[in-house]
């Protein structure tokens, strides 16, 4: 019987949140799974041309990690996947198809991993839970991995609370936009980022949208890749003059995530983000979402 699994993209860090934070953007990665004889990997569409169409897969390899925790074997099948979500741009690609793969492996097994099981299977392939923690869960998600497993509060979306994303034309690998950061900081900027991380979670979770953009301040990791993205300065200190709660590079960049108030046009911000593309050389997309609330799907 065929099923399909469905995984949203997510912004991660929303600023000092480094590894910790993230939120659910409703652009999907679709795996459909056909039980057959014979495994065939089959990527759709042209954004997933470069990659793999075997058992090299990031999709088919993260249905396997299901498998290996469940300690069973895969059960051969036909696994065609699609996806919305822009790669190596910022956001979440690879923790769709981690969590999309994960969950469609659990589900050709007949369940035997439980959510938070799945979770934990997820944050530790990826080495931090802030895209797979949202990706799965929906939401805004703030979690934390350690020995003894993947800790997490789901937070409902704040009332009125929108995102607006600038998607440049261009990639920027996670691991690229890891290297750049030091290895270690000062107990200022320490303090600094613990400050300002949990004010960002209270933020949040009392819907207190005016201490977004004081809360989304963040020297720990943007400040590092503001070289790799032409014009992220300039959003980061300007974009609430146009009408923005709060920027962000959304995860690892170079996609950049504003929130708005969806009571309000968007139109201003969305000409402030086009003309700093412009000023910057760069070209890409401005786009609103909501926050995607349902996670991961299985539909049979
Ligand atoms: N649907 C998919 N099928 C197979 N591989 C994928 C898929 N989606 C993403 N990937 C792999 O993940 C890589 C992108 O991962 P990377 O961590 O660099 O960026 P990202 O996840 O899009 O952004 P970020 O982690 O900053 O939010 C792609 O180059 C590709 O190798
Ligand atoms: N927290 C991660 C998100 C991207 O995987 C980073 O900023 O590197």
């Amino acid at each position: 019987m065929t099923f399909t699994v469905r995984a949203p993209a997510s912004s991660a860090n929303l600023g000092p949140g480094f590894d910790s934070l993230g939120l659910s953007v409703p652009l999907y990665t679709t795996v459909r799974v056909t039980p057959q004889a014979v495994t065939e990997v089959v990527p759709l569409g042209a954004d997933l041309a470069g990659t793999p169409a075997d058992e090299r897969n990031y999709v088919y390899q993260a249905m396997t990690l299901a498998a290996r925790r469940a300690g069973r074997s895969l059960p051969p099948a036909r696994i065609e996947i699609e996806t919305q979500v822009p790669l190596a741009r910022g956001l979440g690609s690879s923790a769709a198809a981690l969590v999309a793969g994960i969950v469609a492996g659990n589900e050709l097994l007949g369940g035997p991993l439980d959510t938070e099981t799945v979770l934990d299977v997820a944050a530790r392939e990826e080495g931090h839970p802030d895209n797979v923690a949202p990706a799965l869960l929906g939401g805004i998600v703030v979690a934390t991995l350690d020995r003894l497993g993947t800790h997490y509060v789901r937070l409902t979306p704040p009332a009125h609370l929108g995102v607006t994303v600038l998607v440049p034309d261009f990639e920027l690998s996670t691991s690229k936009a890891r290297a750049v950061l030091p290895g270690e900081y000062s107990r200022a900027d320490a303090v600094h980022a613990l400050s300002h991380a949990a004010l960002l979670v209270g933020a949040l979770a009392q819907g207190r949208l005016d201490l977004l953009r004081h809360a989304m301040q963040d020297y720990i990791h943007q400040t590092w890749r503001a070289p790799l993205v032409p014009g992220l300065s300039d959003i980061l200190d300007e974009a609430w003059r146009h009408g923005a709660l709060g920027a962000a590079l959304s995860g690892a960049g170079p996609t950049v995530l504003c929130f708005h108030d969806t009571r309000h046009a968007t139109a201003p911000l969305h000409a402030y983000l086009q003309g700093v593309m412009a000023r910057s050389g760069l070209t890409g997309q401005v786009m609103d979402f909501p926050i995607d609330e349902a996670g991961t799907l299985v539909e049979r």
